[in-house]
């Protein structure tokens, strides 16, 4: 009898969420440069989507972009979705030969992970592509090493995150949160943001004293009212240590969270590193009242109403 191989597929799709750190606290600057987090991660139903089509032998990696704001990232092998491939190549001794494509659909420069949802898309899709089959737990040590967010882009859900932000455990939730996000069309630099934080705490945040012991005393009552899907709780503690650089670089984004508290959020506050401003709204119709009213005030370039949590990265059909 013989066997036939199936032979790999032409190509293959993948989704990865972006995200908004429910709470961020920072510690001290480390002499690697980087700042030790105790983090909740969730993820939203805003999508980027890689499609790998093989490529023949010798091609290596090549990239296009589409999506609002494609104009501004990179074509070259600083994408973190090429990165990824040449790891992930790297990584199991082959040639990256693949072409991607990337649509996105999470804000750029925006503090919330779209770089990152590439990268993990990416890492999936050319597994699958290639048939290496790694387990995720082999995927996530390779998103680790590519950046921060970007085990998280694997994971989805929500999570806390410690260490860099890379050292993840899922958290429970119930239901579904409603958020509304201004974006900018101007995004900030991350290590800017973090060397501004560095300038006004000299010391780290409020998680310097939660770095040898991230047992998250502080964000006891988030993580009840994520468990018990109480809006009202969580929007009362959303805490982002990176908020007050984010503000110092953008002070117009202090109008941007004033609005949204007048239009009755639950909770604001900026997503990561910023610029981008997150709002949580009661219901979907608020969520879209909130946009409305941000709109009308023109406290941002775009409005974008979405859900989380979200699920990580995932092959479409
Ligand atoms: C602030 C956060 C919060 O989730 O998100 P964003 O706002 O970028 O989405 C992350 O910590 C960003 O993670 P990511 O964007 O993956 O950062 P990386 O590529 O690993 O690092 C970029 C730079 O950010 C700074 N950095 C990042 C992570 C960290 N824990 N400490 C740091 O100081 C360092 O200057 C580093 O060189
Ligand atoms: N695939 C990618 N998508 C977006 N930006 C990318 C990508 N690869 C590299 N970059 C670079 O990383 C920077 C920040 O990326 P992004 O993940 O969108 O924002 P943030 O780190 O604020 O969450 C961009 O300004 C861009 O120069």
């Amino acid at each position: 009898m013989t066997h036939l191989a199936a032979a790999p597929p032409p190509s293959v799709r993948v989704r990865a969420p972006g995200k908004v750190n429910l709470s961020l606290r920072v510690g001290p600057v480390q002499d690697d440069g980087y700042h030790p987090l105790v983090t909740i991660f969730q993820a939203v139903a805003l999508y980027e989507e890689v499609t790998a089509r093989q490529a023949p032998g010798g091609a290596g990696v090549s990239i296009a972009v589409d999506g609002p704001q494609a104009d501004r990232v990179p074509l070259d092998g600083s994408n973190l979705a090429w990165r990824a491939a040449e790891a992930l190549a790297d990584h199991v001794g082959l040639e990256p030969d693949v072409a991607l494509h990337l649509t996105k659909g999470v804000p750029v420069a925006g503090g919330m992970a779209g770089g990152s949802a590439d990268a993990a898309a990416a890492l999936v899709a050319c597994d699958a592509l290639w048939e290496t089959g790694l387990p995720r737990a082999e995927l996530g040590s390779i998103a680790a090493g590519l950046g921060s967010d970007v085990p998280f882009a694997l994971l989805g859900h929500t999570a806390v995150g410690t260490g860099r932000g890379h050292l993840l455990t899922p958290a429970m939730t119930r239901g579904e949160f409603h958020w509304v996000f201004a974006v900018q069309d101007e995004g900030l630099s991350t290590p800017a943001v973090f060397g501004r934080f560095d300038e006004l705490t000299a010391g780290g945040g409020s998680g310097a004293a939660l770095v040898d012991d991230p047992g998250l005393a502080e964000d006891t009552g988030l993580m009840q009212a994520l468990r018990a899907g109480d809006p009202h709780a969580l929007g009362a503690a959303l805490h982002n240590d990176l908020q007050d650089a984010a503000l110092s670089l953008r002070p117009e984004l202090e109008r941007t969270l004033d609005v949204a508290r007048e239009a009755g959020a639950l909770g604001t506050l900026v997503s990561g590193s910023g610029p981008t401003v997150a709002a949580l709204a009661r219901s979907r119709q608020h969520a879209l009242a909130v946009a409305a009213t941000w709109t009308a005030e023109g406290a941002a370039d775009s409005v974008w109403c979405t859900s989380g949590p979200a699920s990580g990265a995932r092959t479409l059909p």
